[in-house]
C-alpha cells in the first residue's frame, strides 16, 4: 500500500457521515488514512457529520516537512482545491490547510449518500445531483468565521461561480491539472475509495478548466506529492491573489 504523504504518521482530516461507522467510512475512502481514529480533542463534527479539524489540532500535527511553512504569512481567504477525481485534492488540501493553520473540509464528505451510491455504481453525477452538494459546501464556506481549505471537484464554471458567490468573493481556487494517463494511474493505485476509475473519462468530459478565471492558480500534478504541495504553496504566495 503506497502512501506518498509528506507527513508520514500524522493524522488526517476526519470525515464521518451520519449513519456511517468509522470503519465503513474508512473503507469508503482510502484504506491508509487513520481518519476517525485520530479525531483530536479540538475537532468537531458539523451538523451533517463532517468533522472539521481545529487549527490548533492541525498545527500540533504539522510535520517537520511543513514546519517552515509556519513562516508563511496568514493567507486572506478560503481556498478550494479543485480538479477531477484522483488529481490530489485531498492530499494537497490537507497540506495547504496545515501550512496556513486553517481547518480542512473534505468535499466528498458532504455528498449526500445518494451521490456516493451513484458514483460507487459507476454512474456519473448530473448537475441536479451536484447542486445541493455545492450548496452545502458554499454554506460551510460562508458560515465559517475563519478561512477554510476545501476539496471540491468544482468541475464547471457555474459550480465555481456558485461557490464564489456563497463564499462572498474572496475564494481562491487551486486547480490540480493532470493528463488522463497520470490521473488514471493515481485512481488505479488508490485503495478503498468509492470512486471507480471508470468515471475518469466523464469527469474529464465535464471539466471546464478554470484557466483565466480570477484568483485561480494552476498546478501540474505530474510530479511527486511533496513537489505538488511545494508548487501550490509557492503559487499561493503570489501577492496578486491577496488583493
Ligand atoms: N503527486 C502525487 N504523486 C503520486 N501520488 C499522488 C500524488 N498526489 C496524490 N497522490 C495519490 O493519488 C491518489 C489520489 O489522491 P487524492 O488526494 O485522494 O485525490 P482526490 O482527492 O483529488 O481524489 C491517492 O492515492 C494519493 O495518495
Ligand atoms: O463532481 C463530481 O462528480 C464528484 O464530486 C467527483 O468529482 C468527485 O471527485 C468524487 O466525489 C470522487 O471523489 P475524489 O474527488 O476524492 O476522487
Amino acid at each position: 500500500m503506497s502512501c506518498p504523504r509528506i507527513s508520514e504518521g500524522s493524522c488526517e482530516l476526519v470525515s464521518l457521515r451520519q449513519g456511517t461507522t468509522p470503519e465503513g467510512n474508512r473503507q469508503r475512502r482510502t484504506s491508509f488514512r487513520s481518519k476517525s481514529a485520530c479525531l483530536g480533542a479540538g475537532a468537531a463534527l458539523s451538523a451533517n457529520g463532517v468533522a472539521i479539524m481545529s487549527r490548533r489540532d492541525e498545527r500540533s500535527m504539522a510535520s517537520p516537512d511543513t514546519s517552515p511553512l509556519d513562516q508563511v504569512s496568514k493567507f486572506p481567504g478560503s481556498i478550494v482545491v479543485m480538479g477531477v477525481s484522483g488529481c490530489g485534492k485531498t492530499s494537497v488540501g490537507e497540506a495547504v490547510a496545515r501550512a496556513f493553520g486553517y481547518a480542512f473540509i473534505e468535499g466528498d464528505g458532504l455528498h449526500p449518500q445518494t451521490n456516493i451510491a451513484k458514483m460507487s455504481a459507476g454512474v456519473p453525477l448530473t448537475d441536479e445531483d451536484r447542486w445541493p452538494w455545492l450548496g452545502e459546501i458554499g454554506r460551510q464556506l460562508s458560515a465559517s468565521a475563519e478561512p477554510l481549505v476545501v476539496s471540491c471537484s468544482a468541475l464547471k464554471r457555474s459550480y465555481r461561480a456558485l461557490l464564489r458567490e456563497r463564499a462572498g468573493g474572496d475564494l481562491i481556487f487551486v486547480y490540480l491539472q493532470g493528463s488522463r494517463d497520470v490521473l488514471a494511474g493515481r485512481m488505479q493505485h488508490r485503495e478503498g475509495h468509492f470512486m471507480p476509475a471508470s468515471l475518469l473519462d466523464t469527469q474529464l468530459a465535464t471539466l471546464e478548466e478554470p484557466i483565466g478565471e480570477p484568483r485561480t492558480v494552476v498546478v501540474d500534478v505530474d510530479q511527486s506529492a511533496a513537489d505538488v504541495i511545494k508548487a501550490t504553496l509557492a503559487a499561493l504566495r503570489d501577492p496578486g491573489l491577496s488583493s
